[in-house]
Protein backbone atom coordinates (compact mmCIF):
# COMPACT_ATOMS: atom_id res chain seq x y z
CA UNK A 1 0.00 0.00 0.00
CA UNK A 2 1.19 3.37 -0.60
CA UNK A 3 2.80 5.31 2.00
CA UNK A 4 2.32 9.45 2.28
CA UNK A 5 4.57 12.78 1.73
CA UNK A 6 4.11 15.74 2.24
CA UNK A 7 6.58 18.24 0.59
CA UNK A 8 7.32 22.11 1.47
CA UNK A 9 3.61 22.57 3.25
CA UNK A 10 3.75 26.14 4.17
CA UNK A 11 0.88 27.36 5.82
CA UNK A 12 1.14 31.65 6.90
CA UNK A 13 1.45 31.52 10.90
CA UNK A 14 1.07 27.53 11.32
CA UNK A 15 3.36 25.54 9.31
CA UNK A 16 6.87 26.56 7.74
CA UNK A 17 7.87 24.65 4.51
CA UNK A 18 7.19 20.86 6.66
CA UNK A 19 8.58 17.77 3.80
CA UNK A 20 8.12 14.55 6.02
CA UNK A 21 7.21 11.11 4.61
CA UNK A 22 5.36 8.70 6.28
CA UNK A 23 5.63 5.06 5.36
CA UNK A 24 2.84 2.19 4.61
CA UNK A 25 3.11 -0.62 7.55
CA UNK A 26 4.27 2.11 10.31
CA UNK A 27 2.79 4.13 12.74
CA UNK A 28 4.28 7.68 12.88
CA UNK A 29 3.96 9.81 15.82
CA UNK A 30 3.36 13.77 15.52
CA UNK A 31 4.73 15.41 18.79
CA UNK A 32 5.69 18.90 19.91
CA UNK A 33 4.08 21.31 22.69
CA UNK A 34 0.42 22.90 22.10
CA UNK A 35 0.51 25.25 19.26
CA UNK A 36 3.42 23.32 17.68
CA UNK A 37 2.06 22.47 14.52
CA UNK A 38 0.40 18.87 14.64
CA UNK A 39 -3.53 19.51 13.97
CA UNK A 40 -2.31 21.66 11.01
CA UNK A 41 -0.04 19.33 9.38
CA UNK A 42 -2.62 16.12 10.05
CA UNK A 43 -5.24 18.70 8.14
CA UNK A 44 -2.74 19.55 5.56
CA UNK A 45 -1.73 15.62 4.74
CA UNK A 46 -5.42 14.74 4.49
CA UNK A 47 -5.86 17.95 1.81
CA UNK A 48 -8.40 19.97 4.28
CA UNK A 49 -5.79 22.58 4.94
CA UNK A 50 -4.62 24.13 1.61
CA UNK A 51 -1.04 25.11 1.66
CA UNK A 52 1.83 26.00 -1.10
CA UNK A 53 3.64 22.62 -0.72
CA UNK A 54 2.30 19.31 -2.06
CA UNK A 55 0.68 15.85 -0.89
CA UNK A 56 1.24 12.58 -2.42
CA UNK A 57 -0.60 9.53 -1.38
CA UNK A 58 2.02 7.00 -3.07
CA UNK A 59 3.02 8.38 -6.83
CA UNK A 60 -0.24 9.87 -7.28
CA UNK A 61 -0.67 13.43 -5.65
CA UNK A 62 -3.30 13.90 -3.94
CA UNK A 63 -4.65 17.47 -5.01
CA UNK A 64 -5.18 15.70 -8.32
CA UNK A 65 -7.30 12.47 -6.97
CA UNK A 66 -10.90 12.32 -7.50
CA UNK A 67 -12.62 13.56 -4.55
CA UNK A 68 -14.52 9.57 -3.67
CA UNK A 69 -11.13 8.24 -4.21
CA UNK A 70 -9.52 10.37 -1.72
CA UNK A 71 -12.37 9.46 1.22
CA UNK A 72 -12.26 5.72 0.54
CA UNK A 73 -7.97 5.83 0.99
CA UNK A 74 -7.59 8.62 3.16
CA UNK A 75 -9.15 8.99 7.05
CA UNK A 76 -8.95 11.72 9.28
CA UNK A 77 -10.13 11.81 13.13
CA UNK A 78 -10.24 15.65 14.39
CA UNK A 79 -9.49 16.50 17.62
CA UNK A 80 -12.32 17.23 18.73
CA UNK A 81 -15.62 15.45 17.70
CA UNK A 82 -19.67 15.63 18.17
CA UNK A 83 -22.60 14.54 16.33
CA UNK A 84 -25.22 17.37 15.50
CA UNK A 85 -28.07 14.45 16.35
CA UNK A 86 -28.63 11.90 18.72
CA UNK A 87 -27.08 9.02 16.71
CA UNK A 88 -27.26 5.57 17.52
CA UNK A 89 -23.42 4.27 18.03
CA UNK A 90 -24.44 2.00 14.94
CA UNK A 91 -25.34 4.06 12.79
CA UNK A 92 -22.64 6.96 13.56
CA UNK A 93 -19.76 3.92 12.80
CA UNK A 94 -21.71 3.16 9.61
CA UNK A 95 -21.03 6.39 8.33
CA UNK A 96 -17.41 5.44 8.00
CA UNK A 97 -18.31 4.03 5.22
CA UNK A 98 -19.85 6.26 3.10
CA UNK A 99 -16.73 6.72 0.86
CA UNK A 100 -17.87 3.32 0.00
CA UNK A 101 -21.53 3.71 -0.68
CA UNK A 102 -21.81 0.67 1.19
CA UNK A 103 -23.00 -1.17 4.68
CA UNK A 104 -20.08 -3.66 4.81
CA UNK A 105 -21.54 -5.21 8.55
CA UNK A 106 -18.17 -6.65 8.74
CA UNK A 107 -15.94 -3.79 8.76
CA UNK A 108 -18.42 -1.83 10.98
CA UNK A 109 -18.67 -4.93 13.33
CA UNK A 110 -14.88 -5.28 13.13
CA UNK A 111 -14.26 -1.45 13.53
CA UNK A 112 -16.25 -1.38 16.84
CA UNK A 113 -14.96 -4.75 18.42
CA UNK A 114 -11.06 -2.48 17.31
CA UNK A 115 -12.33 0.07 20.11
CA UNK A 116 -14.47 -1.91 22.04
CA UNK A 117 -17.95 -0.56 21.77
CA UNK A 118 -19.57 -3.43 20.96
CA UNK A 119 -21.61 -3.01 23.92
CA UNK A 120 -22.84 0.32 22.89
CA UNK A 121 -23.80 -0.49 19.67
CA UNK A 122 -27.82 0.65 20.30
CA UNK A 123 -27.07 3.49 22.74
CA UNK A 124 -27.40 7.24 21.67
CA UNK A 125 -23.99 8.75 21.59
CA UNK A 126 -24.85 11.61 23.28
CA UNK A 127 -25.36 9.17 26.36
CA UNK A 128 -21.47 8.16 26.47
CA UNK A 129 -18.93 9.54 28.28
CA UNK A 130 -16.35 11.31 26.60
CA UNK A 131 -13.55 8.43 26.26
CA UNK A 132 -16.68 6.11 25.26
CA UNK A 133 -17.50 8.68 22.54
CA UNK A 134 -13.85 9.19 21.33
CA UNK A 135 -13.59 5.40 20.61
CA UNK A 136 -16.96 5.84 18.68
CA UNK A 137 -14.97 8.72 16.40
CA UNK A 138 -12.36 6.46 15.78
CA UNK A 139 -14.31 3.04 14.99
CA UNK A 140 -16.10 5.01 12.26
CA UNK A 141 -12.68 6.52 10.73
CA UNK A 142 -11.47 2.67 11.13
CA UNK A 143 -14.76 1.31 9.42
CA UNK A 144 -14.49 3.15 5.91
CA UNK A 145 -10.46 0.55 5.71
CA UNK A 146 -8.21 3.77 5.16
CA UNK A 147 -5.02 3.16 3.34
CA UNK A 148 -3.77 6.12 5.26
CA UNK A 149 -5.07 7.14 8.76
CA UNK A 150 -4.52 10.14 9.93
CA UNK A 151 -5.67 10.60 14.01
CA UNK A 152 -5.36 13.60 16.07
CA UNK A 153 -4.97 12.74 19.81
CA UNK A 154 -6.72 9.12 19.35
CA UNK A 155 -5.66 8.60 22.93
CA UNK A 156 -5.97 11.39 25.12
CA UNK A 157 -9.52 11.34 26.58
CA UNK A 158 -8.74 7.34 27.28
CA UNK A 159 -8.67 5.43 30.50
CA UNK A 160 -5.21 3.06 31.16
CA UNK A 161 -6.75 0.30 29.57
CA UNK A 162 -8.39 2.13 25.95
CA UNK A 163 -4.87 4.33 26.00
CA UNK A 164 -3.04 1.11 25.31
CA UNK A 165 -6.00 -0.97 23.65
CA UNK A 166 -6.43 1.53 21.21
CA UNK A 167 -2.72 2.25 20.87
CA UNK A 168 -1.99 -1.37 19.85
CA UNK A 169 -4.90 -1.67 17.49
CA UNK A 170 -3.76 1.60 15.45
CA UNK A 171 -0.44 0.11 15.18
CA UNK A 172 -1.92 -3.95 14.39
CA UNK A 173 -3.43 -1.63 11.09
CA UNK A 174 0.14 0.15 10.42
CA UNK A 175 1.25 -3.63 10.23
CA UNK A 176 -1.62 -4.92 8.12
CA UNK A 177 0.51 -2.39 5.29
CA UNK A 178 -1.58 0.91 5.71
CA UNK A 179 -0.30 4.18 7.09
CA UNK A 180 -0.40 5.42 10.58
CA UNK A 181 -0.45 8.75 11.24
CA UNK A 182 -1.05 10.13 15.49
CA UNK A 183 -0.46 13.47 17.29
CA UNK A 184 0.05 12.71 20.82
CA UNK A 185 1.48 14.34 23.87
CA UNK A 186 2.28 11.26 26.00
CA UNK A 187 5.94 10.84 24.70
CA UNK A 188 5.47 7.51 26.84
CA UNK A 189 2.95 6.07 24.46
CA UNK A 190 5.11 7.29 21.68
CA UNK A 191 8.11 5.76 22.85
CA UNK A 192 6.37 2.54 23.30
CA UNK A 193 4.57 2.53 19.99
CA UNK A 194 5.27 3.95 16.90
CA UNK A 195 7.78 3.35 14.61
CA UNK A 196 8.91 6.72 14.05
CA UNK A 197 8.65 9.97 15.33
CA UNK A 198 8.35 13.55 13.85
CA UNK A 199 9.04 16.70 16.45
CA UNK A 200 7.66 19.65 15.73
CA UNK A 201 7.97 23.29 17.36
CA UNK A 202 6.28 26.53 15.84
CA UNK A 203 5.08 25.43 12.74
CA UNK A 204 8.40 23.77 11.97
CA UNK A 205 10.02 19.96 11.97
CA UNK A 206 12.78 19.65 14.21
CA UNK A 207 13.14 16.34 13.82
CA UNK A 208 12.38 12.98 12.46
CA UNK A 209 13.54 9.51 12.87
CA UNK A 210 13.47 6.52 15.62
CA UNK A 211 12.61 6.65 18.74
CA UNK A 212 15.87 6.80 19.95
CA UNK A 213 16.70 9.73 17.55
CA UNK A 214 13.88 11.69 18.47
CA UNK A 215 13.41 11.08 22.55
CA UNK A 216 16.07 12.96 23.69
CA UNK A 217 16.17 14.24 26.71
CA UNK A 218 18.34 17.11 26.28
CA UNK A 219 15.82 18.17 22.87
CA UNK A 220 12.93 17.97 24.30
CA UNK A 221 13.73 19.67 27.56
CA UNK A 222 15.13 22.58 25.38
CA UNK A 223 12.13 21.90 22.72
CA UNK A 224 8.79 22.19 25.93
CA UNK A 225 11.08 24.09 28.21
CA UNK A 226 10.91 21.68 31.17
CA UNK A 227 13.22 19.41 32.55
CA UNK A 228 12.44 15.92 30.72
CA UNK A 229 13.46 12.30 31.70
CA UNK A 230 13.87 9.62 29.33
CA UNK A 231 14.14 6.19 30.19
CA UNK A 232 13.77 4.22 26.94
CA UNK A 233 15.78 0.82 28.55
CA UNK A 234 12.92 0.71 30.79
CA UNK A 235 9.87 -2.14 30.25
CA UNK A 236 7.69 0.15 28.95
CA UNK A 237 9.98 3.12 28.49
CA UNK A 238 9.38 6.16 30.39
CA UNK A 239 9.62 10.11 29.36
CA UNK A 240 8.16 12.04 31.57
CA UNK A 241 8.98 15.86 32.81
CA UNK A 242 10.90 15.75 36.05
N1 LIG B 1 -8.16 27.75 12.59
C1 LIG B 1 -7.01 28.40 12.77
N2 LIG B 1 -6.79 29.60 12.20
C2 LIG B 1 -5.62 30.26 12.36
N3 LIG B 1 -4.60 29.78 13.10
C3 LIG B 1 -4.76 28.61 13.71
C4 LIG B 1 -5.97 27.84 13.58
N4 LIG B 1 -5.83 26.70 14.28
C5 LIG B 1 -4.61 26.74 14.82
N5 LIG B 1 -3.97 27.89 14.49
C6 LIG B 1 -2.62 28.30 14.87
O1 LIG B 1 -1.70 27.43 14.23
C7 LIG B 1 -0.64 27.08 15.09
C8 LIG B 1 -0.54 25.58 15.18
O2 LIG B 1 -1.72 25.07 15.77
P1 LIG B 1 -2.07 23.53 15.78
O3 LIG B 1 -3.49 23.40 16.24
O4 LIG B 1 -1.69 22.96 14.49
O5 LIG B 1 -1.06 23.02 16.90
P2 LIG B 1 -0.99 21.63 17.68
O6 LIG B 1 0.45 21.25 17.72
O7 LIG B 1 -1.93 20.66 17.12
O8 LIG B 1 -1.47 22.08 19.14
P3 LIG B 1 -2.16 21.26 20.35
O9 LIG B 1 -1.12 20.32 20.89
O10 LIG B 1 -2.49 22.35 21.32
O11 LIG B 1 -3.37 20.57 19.81
C9 LIG B 1 -0.93 27.75 16.44
O12 LIG B 1 -0.14 28.93 16.49
C10 LIG B 1 -2.38 28.09 16.37
O13 LIG B 1 -2.67 29.28 17.08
Amino acid sequence: MAGLSILQALVPGRLHNVSLQAHAGQMLGLIGPNGSGKSSLLHTMAGLLPSTGQVWLGKQRLEHMPLDDRARRLGLLPQRNQSAWALRVHDVVSLGRLPWHDDNPEAIDWAMRQVGVQAFAEKSVDQLSGGEQARVWLARVLAGCPDVLLADEPMASLDLLYQHQIAQALQAYARQGHTVVVALHDLSLAARYCDQLALMQEGRLEVIGSVHEVLNAQVLSRIYGVDVMVDLAAQPPVVLAR
